[in-house]
């Protein structure tokens, strides 16, 4: 599989947090969501793709080019999608496409227009007369309309309305449909992915905790239930992380295999979903 992006042990340090030599890479083709906590690392992260931002180590590649030499060439294949307004707010779409249109060579003036019927968006009114989910749009129209081949997205669902939310999700299945887009978005709603991402990388602290396929997530971590008489120092060894209350325990697992080796048909074994594994995986060191 090719990836569209690739950080190499890239270190960037603040004053009381930092990433350090971190390895991401987000596949071709597919859709990736990014996780983790409040201050995990994920806008920081974002914006060294983007080049918003200089890692003070390591190597950030966009397909296959280094932004020291190719910059406006991967600007140009990349659509970053935000939710604040980031154009002057007195300006219509019509003006901002004025402004923007010559700065992309594959800018597609009919696609444009076609977006702008799509999403229901006026071409004459302020961008500050719009709402949250009509300036994600408005974002979104103008990444396809250049034709963008990757697509970053900072939170992009944040404080959008439950039925706007899934309009949009449908929407990002909608543009994968031709196969060569690859997009890469940061989120907390983790109902989201678990309905339309293909990979998930999730951070902590700084350091990446995995970056797996749903499929090979899904068949590594469950959540295991069962009696307290179970519980000893040895069959914890299976857990990443176990919680007990006077019924019994319930614990998160990373390898299911050996969880069905030790307990056999003992324990009640069920799917975990993100949620659960951001929740249970809070605090502990070892965990891949
Ligand atoms: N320019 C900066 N100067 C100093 N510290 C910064 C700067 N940018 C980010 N940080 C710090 O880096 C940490 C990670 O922030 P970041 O925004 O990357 O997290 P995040 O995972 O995107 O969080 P959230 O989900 O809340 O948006 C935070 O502690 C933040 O205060």
């Amino acid at each position: 599989m090719k990836n569209v992006v690739e950080l190499k042990d890239v270190t960037k340090k603040f004053k009381g947090f930092s990433v350090e030599h971190l390895d991401l890479q987000v596949p071709q083709g597919l859709i990736t969501g990014f996780i983790g906590e409040n201050g995990a690392g994920k806008s920081t992260t974002i914006k060294m793709m983007m080049n918003l931002l200089r890692p003070e180590s390591g190597d950030v590649k966009v397909f296959g080019l280094d932004y020291q030499t190719h910059e406006k060439e991967i600007k140009e294949r990349i659509g970053f999608v935000y939710d604040s307004n980031v154009f002057f707010e007195g300006l219509n779409l019509k003006d901002i496409r004025r402004i923007v249109a010559p700065a992309y060579k594959q800018w597609d003036d009919p696609l444009f227009y076609k977006y702008m019927e799509q999403f229901n968006l006026p071409l004459n009114k302020a961008i500050k007369t719009f709402s949250k989910g009509m300036q994600m749009k408005a974002s979104l129209a103008i990444a396809l309309s250049h034709h963008a081949e990757l697509i970053i997205m900072d939170e992009p669902t944040a404080g959008l309305d439950p039925n706007f939310r899934r309009e949009l999700l449908e929407l990002l299945q909608e543009i994968m449909m031709d196969g060569k887009r690859t997009i890469f978005f940061s989120t907390h709603m983790t109902t989201d992915l678990d309905r339309i991402a293909d990979y998930i990388a999730f951070m902590r602290n700084g350091e990446l905790v995995f970056n797996k396929s749903i499929q090979e997530i899904s068949e590594h971590y469950a959540i295991v239930k069962g009696g307290l008489d179970l519980l000893d120092r040895d069959t914890e060894q299976d857990f990443v992380h176990v919680h007990r209350a006077p019924t019994g325990f319930q614990a998160l697992t990373n390898n299911v295999q050996a969880v069905e080796d030790t307990f056999g048909d003992t324990v009640i074994i069920e799917r975990a979903n993100l949620e659960e594994i951001m929740y249970y995986t809070k605090g502990e060191k070892h965990l891949v």
